[in-house]
């Protein structure tokens, strides 16, 4: 008989929601990177792996990653290691690729572009339903699978495809106006390229991914080490 679902025995989806409100940044991660290995591993018909294997392909310790998949509930057996296949569907589960997440972007310039082009970002269970441009010429193009619709759409498209998630590559100077129309059509979360601060409601998670930045933290190691 299913036990009945009480805060000491919480469903499944109530323990991924509690795993997630503890978990670290940097622990979330890492246990995205276990995921993408797992993945490897299954394509390459592995069935079983361990923390030490796990922990040389993402360069943490073996203790690191036992920490991270205990923290998740899972937990290694000695002399076995962990099932490929269910840890990779647990981890995906805590991290919320079972569901499948909607995505507009807007700007496809050369960044929007390449983005358009990954087929990576389906795997992970998220769609690029449809991109958005200014420039008349990019308007009814086909980059990848997705369809660039002019911006004076925005309002009724994403009201009609309700999209949870935004990938902004717009300049600069366009990314605030841009960041508040989308937030206003019930944007959930909006990955930005842009190097600015965009000013959202603190409902809105916001990740900014600055390459420019990223480097100079590399270079900054290299100096120091
Ligand atoms: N995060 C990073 O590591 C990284 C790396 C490269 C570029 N960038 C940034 O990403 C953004 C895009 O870079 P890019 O090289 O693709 O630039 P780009 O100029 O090639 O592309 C920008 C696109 O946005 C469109 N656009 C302009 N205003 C718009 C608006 N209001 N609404 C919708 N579309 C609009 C343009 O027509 C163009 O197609 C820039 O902000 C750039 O600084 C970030």
């Amino acid at each position: 008989m299913t036990p009945p679902n009480t805060p000491e025995n919480p469903s499944d989806d109530e323990a991924s929601e509690n795993v997630r409100a503890d978990l670290s940044t940097p622990a979330v991660g890492r246990l995205s990177l276990y995921y993408r290995e797992l993945h490897r591993l299954l394509d390459a018909g592995q069935m079983s792996t361990n923390s030490r294997d796990l922990a040389a392909m993402v360069n943490v310790s073996a203790a690191v990653v036992r920490r991270d998949l205990s923290s998740i509930g899972s937990v290694g057996r000695r002399g076995v290691g962990y099932d490929v296949a269910s840890l990779a569907q647990h981890i995906g589960v805590v991290l919320g690729s079972g569901v499948h997440w909607k995505a507009v972007m807007i700007g496809v310039g050369y960044l929007g572009n390449a983005l358009l082009r990954y087929r990576g970002f389906e795997r992970l269970g998220f769609s690029l339903a449809a991109a958005f441009d200014t420039d008349p010429s990019k308007i009814n193009r086909v980059v990848g699978e997705t369809r660039i619709l002019a911006m004076d759409q925005l309002e009724p498209v994403l009201r009609d495809l309700k999209p949870e998630l935004a990938i902004l590559t717009v300049p600069s100077e366009q990314a605030t106006d841009v960041a508040s129309r989308i937030v206003a059509l019930g944007i959930q979360g909006i990955l930005n390229f842009a190097p600015t601060t965009l000013r959202v409601p603190s409902s809105v998670a916001v990740i900014n991914v600055d390459l420019a930045s990223e480097l100079q933290q590399l270079a900054f190691r290299i100096q120091n080490s």
